[in-house]
């Protein structure tokens, strides 16, 4: 929400960090102040686990909780409950590392989380300006080190290093691609992307775009990977040349778009979705190259996790092609990680350009103890355990998701036309509608259909059933305060007539409030679009 009406927020975020980092024994939790790909006046929050994860969910109704409160009493109240729920021992101590995006509300935000974790007197350390997935990194090598499990080294020099390491060694000796364009929103993605450029040297040729982290209200305006997915557009100041590869990175850079233009200069775009294809599809090749299995001989297990937002026509490919058992969740990366750790290389990634490829300890193991019994394997061997320390194995990272790609088009000597021939998009069109309860809105079946409010669905069914290849639904957003409605059909024309024919019931029947956009279509009581 607007960063001016989060202070004491913050404070109670500082109080929940203190009482998740005691019923933890004092593992380190991790605190990100960002509001990510959305507009600079904005703010919010994330907590990270101690290896690296989301929040647990059940301490989301906590903070929730805390941060309802509206008198002191009230505040010691929630407290007193979260500890007696619990079990928390007070007497345990409290660690917590925080950083920040660059909004200029960051600082004065971190202060407030600083006086709420002092308060339960916890210990807070500043990491100052960072990318999401490095903070996350940060909080696995803390938590981790002098374990046979660690991380790495708990500073960005690290994280950075860890990277491009691993990098280099999946590429040595290959031809390298021409130089990558990389739009950093105009966020701290620009200032990671510099410093990991110079571990990776001539290894990776990189020219940025949208770099300018102190203007006012540039953050993601025009430009970073959420612009570029919704508006399907080129992000603004960035211009692509011929057959240009080029990827927007999000204002916390957890987030990646891959953006191509043809030799005409139009602008293609390579979403999530394809970014998953690609990654299971090498790594399954490096598996069987490798030729490695579980140490009782049985095959590692390759899954990947999509969610409704998936295009239809990659799902079919995971299907068909690469046969690949595909898992849905509801949206949300912290459902989409919790099913693909199910997996021996479970990869997930959102079609918005959010995900992973978690690597899970059998696998790691599998890769350490293999030997190889010829050169191709032993090399197949070495690019499956760089993979793992390449990929974050914490959250979605754009910059490791970004070199990630890299590195597969790098290996198989592939153009990004080539990679974005193995399926066709179908059309998709993605809307919000504002709603005066989105609480009214109860979406079932991985978010694929709503059991409340009553009636919508049956309506929403009728507008599919008149176009070819349709799909749409609606779920009510868990960040912000609106429904999202998401259409596909076999045009771009159909799309956007259903689209805005669906739209056009929530806004009239369910709900809508506000000013009514022109585009949003009226139906009439029988389904008919007037
Ligand atoms: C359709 C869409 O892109 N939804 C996004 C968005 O969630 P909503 O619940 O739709 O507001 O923000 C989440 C956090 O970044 C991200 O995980 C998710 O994919
Ligand atoms: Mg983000």
């Amino acid at each position: 929400m607007k960063s001016d009406l989060l202070d004491s927020i913050m404070f109670t975020v500082g109080l929940l960090a203190v009482l998740r980092s005691k019923s933890h024994n004092g593992a380190t939790i991790g605190v990100m102040v960002t509001a990510s790909h959305n507009p600079e006046a904005d703010n919010g929050v994330k907590l990270v686990e101690p290896l690296g994860e989301m929040l647990d969910q059940a301490w989301e109704e906590y903070a929730i909780t805390l941060a309802n409160c509206e008198t002191h009493q009230q505040l010691q109240a929630a407290l007193d409950d979260i500890i007696k729920k619990c079990k928390i021992n007070m007497d345990a101590p409290a660690n917590i590392v925080v950083a920040r995006d660059t909004r200029p509300s960051g600082e004065a935000l971190v202060a407030s989380l600083k006086d709420g974790v002092k308060a339960l007197n916890g210990k807070i350390t500043d990491y100052g300006l960072q990318t999401t997935p490095q903070l996350h990194y940060v909080t696995r090598c803390i938590n981790t080190a002098n374990t046979p499990n660690a991380y790495g080294e708990p500073t960005t020099d690290g994280y950075h290093k860890k990277l491009a390491d691993a990098f280099k060694k999946i590429v040595s000796g290959k031809p390298r691609l021409s130089p990558l364009l990389v739009d950093c929103a105009n966020g701290i993605g620009a200032v990671a992307l510099k410093e990991l450029c110079q571990h990776l040297g001539e290894d990776l040729a990189v020219t940025s775009s949208n770099t300018d982290i102190n203007g006012k209200g540039v953050l993601n305006f025009e430009c970073g990977a959420d612009y570029v997915k919704i508006g399907q557009k080129a992000p603004r100041g960035t211009s692509l040349s011929p057959n240009q590869r080029a990827c927007s990175l999000d204002g916390d850079a957890d987030r990646i778009m891959v953006i191509v233009s043809n030799l005409a200069g139009v602008f293609r775009l390579l979403d999530g979705d394809k970014i998953a294809t690609l990654a299971a599809g090498f790594i399954m090749s490096k598996i069987k190259e490798a030729n490695v299995t579980h140490a009782d001989k049985s095959p590692l297990r390759v899954g990947l996790v999509q969610t409704a937002y998936a295009n239809g026509s990659s799902t079919d490919y995971v299907k068909n092609k690469l046969q690949v058992p595909t898992v849905f969740t509801p949206t949300g990366v912290k459902h989409l990680h919790h099913e693909a750790a199910h997996f021996d290389v479970g990869v997930y990634f959102e079609a918005n350009g959010h995900g992973t490829v978690l690597f899970s300890d059998a696998a790691v193991t599998a890769f350490k103890n293999a030997e190889g019994k010829n050169e191709a394997e032993k090399k197949a061997i070495e690019t499956l355990r760089a993979l793992s320390d390449l990929i974050n194995q914490t959250v979605g990272d754009a910059l490791s998701d970004m070199l990630m790609v890299e590195a597969i088009l790098v290996c198989t000597q592939q153009s990004f036309k080539q990679w974005d021939s193995a399926y066709t998009d179908l059309p998709s069109r993605q809307e919000k509608v504002k709603v005066a309860s989105r609480a009214a809105f109860v979406p079932i079946k991985a978010d694929t259909e709503l059991v409340e409010p009553k009636g919508l669905q049956e309506k929403i069914n009728a507008q599919v059933a008149k176009f070819k290849k349709g799909r749409c639904f609606v779920r009510p957003s868990g960040t912000e305060d609106v429904v999202r409605v998401y259409a596909e059909a076999e045009t771009k024309e159909e799309t956007e007539t259903l689209t805005y024919a669906v739209c056009g019931i929530v806004f009239d029947s369910f709900g809508g409030v506000g000013e009514r956009p022109s585009k949003f279509k009226k139906v009439d009581a029988a389904g008919n679009i007037i």
